[in-house]
């Protein structure tokens, strides 16, 4: 997919103020922006409106994970924000899936479900500790068709797990990858990483970036780089 506002913007910051000024430097028209859990936990749904109110589609990343009840709860707080796409765990069952599912049925503009499957911090052994004794490709593969199966728009995954992906799901499945980082980049905490043209390449719809982007010196340059990288390809 050669699309310019492929990217969304990881607004992972400590400060409010910092979110914001980051923002005003971006152009809604480029690129959406992530409200994650350390910015919604200090600043909550004020924060998220008035990102909103700049013209921004916000992906609210919360990643639900608890019984169905509750989850259907907090889907339909969050949905009746006006989010643009927002998270909850694949490995939270299918029962929850369907619970997030009825939770934006009959709305005009339901927010896009994505579920996570196996985090990009995560590698294999890291499973095999949870006592998983498979790849963390096969694991990928196991919750995306569960999400598939259970009402989700999507998932979020790694690149490094797309190409398969692309040829299990249907072709609208939407595939959300952070992990995200240019050549040469710090991988951070990060454990299966991908560079924004490969991402694309391999079929990613969307890439979550933060700290490359919000680290550079100058952001929107940053993102105005990546994008070019990513039409060259
Ligand atoms: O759901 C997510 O967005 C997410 C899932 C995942 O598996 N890995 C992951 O890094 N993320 C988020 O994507 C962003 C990546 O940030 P950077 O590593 O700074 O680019 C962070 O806000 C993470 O919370």
């Amino acid at each position: 997919m050669k699309d310019s506002n492929c990217i969304i913007v990881a607004l992972d910051f400590e400060e409010r103020q910092q979110a914001l000024d980051l923002v005003r430097e971006l152009d809604p028209s480029q690129c959406r922006v992530k409200v994650g859990k350390e910015l919604f936990t200090r600043f909550g749904p004020d924060l998220v409106r008035e990102i909103q109110a700049l013209g921004f589609e916000i992906f609210l990343d919360l990643k639900f994970h608890d019984i169905p009840n509750t989850v259907n709860k907090a889907v339909r707080a969050a949905a009746e924000l006006g989010v643009w796409m927002l998270t909850l765990h694949a490995s939270g069952g299918a029962a929850m899936l369907q619970a997030a599912r009825d939770a934006v049925q009959g709305m005009d503009h339901p927010p896009l479900l994505v579920a996570v499957t196996v985090l990009t911090s995560l590698e294999s052994s890291d499973l095999a500790v949870q006592g998983i004794e498979r790849s963390v490709e096969e694991q990928v593969q196991r919750l995306a068709s569960l999400a598939q199966g259970n009402g989700m728009d999507g998932v979020v995954c790694s690149a490094a797990e797309a190409v398969s992906l692309r040829k299990l799901l249907s072709e609208n499945f939407l595939l959300v990858t952070p992990g995200i980082r240019p050549t040469g980049a710090n991988a951070d905490d990060q454990k299966r990483i991908v560079t924004p043209a490969d991402a694309v390449q391999s079929g990613s719809n969307y890439l979550v970036i933060g700290r490359p982007i919000t680290r550079a010196r100058d952001p929107h340059l940053k993102l105005s780089e990546i994008q070019a990288e990513i039409l060259a390809n």
